[in-house]
């Protein structure tokens, strides 16, 4: 619901198909969704970098960057969670319609904002990417030592610990960061770009 009356939608004069056509590749947002330390930051650089690399339109929106800024003033209760999933959203929205390819990297682990945000795209635009690892592996990683706190009692609400995640039902692609090195998982993903004719 907007809370602002007297607004009008303005159609815009420069379409998202006329980008597409511009660019050659069309656009859309590859949703990464995983437990922290399961590897979204990393394989969402790496396929950023090989995209780049490709000459095609792309952004990466980070978790831990967005709460610096847009979403400072938001922390880790449910509801602060499924309020900054759903600015992410709209914000990976005005991504796709200026013509980029758009990776969010965030654990998101509601499955029902994870579905909102689905809503908010045209079929085969949002492309939730299950970035699947055991929590003992990404424990054992601890990239940040968040884990540790978080054991602890130092970090409260930890995802894994003492805040649930909900896995993907029916991701469009899972990558098992544990089995798979970090090129394999950018090469399965651009495949699936491809085999979607989205670049
Ligand atoms: N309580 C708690 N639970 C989970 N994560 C925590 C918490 N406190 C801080 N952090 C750090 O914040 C990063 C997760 O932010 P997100 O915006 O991705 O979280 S969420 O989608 O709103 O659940 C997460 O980053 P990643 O490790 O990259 O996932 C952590 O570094
Ligand atoms: N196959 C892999 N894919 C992704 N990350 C991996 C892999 N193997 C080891 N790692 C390491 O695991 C850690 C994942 O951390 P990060 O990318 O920050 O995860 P997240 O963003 O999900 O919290 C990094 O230190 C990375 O080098």
């Amino acid at each position: 619901m907007s809370k602002a009356s007297n607004i009008t939608w303005h159609a815009a004069t420069v379409t998202k198909a006329d980008r597409h056509s511009q660019n050659g590749h069309a656009s859309c947002v590859l949703w990464f969704t995983g437990l922290s330390g399961s590897g979204k930051s990393t394989i969402a650089n790496a396929v950023s970098g090989e995209l780049y690399r490709q000459g095609i339109s792309e952004y990466v929106l980070d978790g831990d960057n967005i709460r610096h800024g847009l979403n400072k003033d938001l922390g880790f209760s449910d509801y602060d969670r499924t309020e900054n999933i759903r600015r992410i959203g709209e914000v990976a929205k005005l991504f796709v319609d200026s013509g980029t390819i758009v990776t969010t990297a965030f654990i998101s682990p509601f499955r029902s904002d994870r579905d909102q945000v689905r809503a908010l795209f045209e079929e085969g635009e949002f492309i939730e990417v299950f970035i699947d690892c055991p929590l003992e592996q990404c424990e054992a990683r601890d990239p940040k030592k968040l884990y540790e706190k978080a054991r602890r009692g130092e970090i409260k609400d930890f995802t894994g610990i003492d805040s649930p995640y909900e896995a993907p039902e029916r991701p469009e692609v899972t990558i098992r960061s544990d089995q798979l090195s970090v090129e394999e998982a950018v090469q399965q993903i651009l495949q699936y770009l491809q085999e979607k004719n989205i670049i």
